[in-house]
């Protein structure tokens, strides 16, 4: 791991057309590289505006992205990205668009990869990719962009049409590239329980506002679920969420300090952690991962 950061945003903020609303605003945060990093939040949250910006796609209104020490449009050979309507020329075959993949990128190609994946899905390379299934689709724009061995992979909801066979063999594969080359990879998704075991780095985005940014076992760490008596006083510590059903409380917090003994806690999972804050849009992000202050370099 590097000093650089894959992905540092300061102040970020993206507004399409003059009148309309902002997409994202205000974001602040740093993504150390080598990092696997999920970006999960509710639909319209500003999640693809983030990729497409951090791609290159799109400028930013307000702020800056700064993509591998670079503006992102300078970073793009070095950078793979798949965005959620997996664009591809509907008229080339399978076989034709790979070999248009490896004459763009002739320096860094992995054919043997490409072809892999491809293989994986029982396409034919013969086939027209006007006629593939929007799976079969994602299988090659993956095929595409892990070949391209970039340094930052940028992936929009990539498991999002794939049956559940293919969703495990293209995770293993991530997780193999992250491994084996130190790639950075950020992936959106709205599965947060599929990604808990594969990302070490949270993006929390919610009606265009990074709300939790950070380590994932530091965020986890920082939780506690508690189950009570009800009208049992939670102060002083911190609550993101509190639910009363009959008898019972049960309440995420950020303890400031011991909890008494006969509370029952456990830590949360990244899904419980992830829909308490989303239900509650007023709890604040914890002070070492806020979502305005940069994390200590790497
Ligand atoms: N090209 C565009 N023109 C105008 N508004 C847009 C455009 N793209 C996105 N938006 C708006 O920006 C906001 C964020 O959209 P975005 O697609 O980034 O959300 P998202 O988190 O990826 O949502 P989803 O989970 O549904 O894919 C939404 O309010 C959306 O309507």
């Amino acid at each position: 791991m590097t000093g650089t950061a894959a992905i540092e945003a300061a102040a970020l903020g993206m507004r399409f057309g003059r009148r309309g609303g902002w997409a994202l605003r205000d974001c602040t945060f740093r993504l150390p590289a080598g990092r696997v990093c999920a970006v999960v939040g509710p639909n319209g949250a500003g999640k693809s505006t983030l990729l497409a910006l951090a791609a290159g796609l799109l400028a930013p209104t307000e702020g800056s992205i700064a993509v591998l020490g670079k503006v992102p449009g300078a970073a793009r050979e070095r950078v793979g990205f798949v965005a959620q309507d997996k664009p591809l020329y509907p008229q080339l075959t399978v076989a034709e668009t790979l070999r248009m993949g490896a004459d763009l990128n002739t320096d860094r190609w992995d054919a043997a990869t490409a072809e892999r994946i491809v293989a994986g899905g029982d396409l034919n390379p013969k086939s027209r990719i006007r006629t593939l299934s929007g799976g079969q689709c994602t299988r090659v724009a993956l095929a595409l962009a892990l070949a391209k061995r970039p340094e930052l992979l940028l992936l929009d909801e990539p498991m999002a049409d794939l049956d559940p066979l293919a969703r495990h063999e293209m995770m293993g594969l991530l997780m193999a590239q992250a491994a084996q080359f130190g790639t950075t990879i950020v992936m959106s998704s709205h599965v947060v329980a599929e990604l808990e075991d594969s990302c070490d780095h949270l993006l929390l985005v919610d009606g265009g506002r990074v709300r939790l940014a950070g380590e994932i076992d530091d965020l986890l760490d920082a939780h506690t679920l508690v189950s009570a008596p009800a009208q049992t006083a939670l102060d002083p510590h911190t609550v993101v969420e509190a639910r009363t059903t009959g008898r019972q409380l049960t309440a995420l917090i950020r303890p400031t300090g011991p909890t008494p003994g006969d509370w029952r806690t456990s830590t949360p999972s990244l899904e419980e952690l992830v829909l308490s804050y989303l239900r509650n849009p007023q709890a604040a992000a914890p002070a070492h991962t806020p979502a305005k202050t940069q994390e200590p370099a790497a």
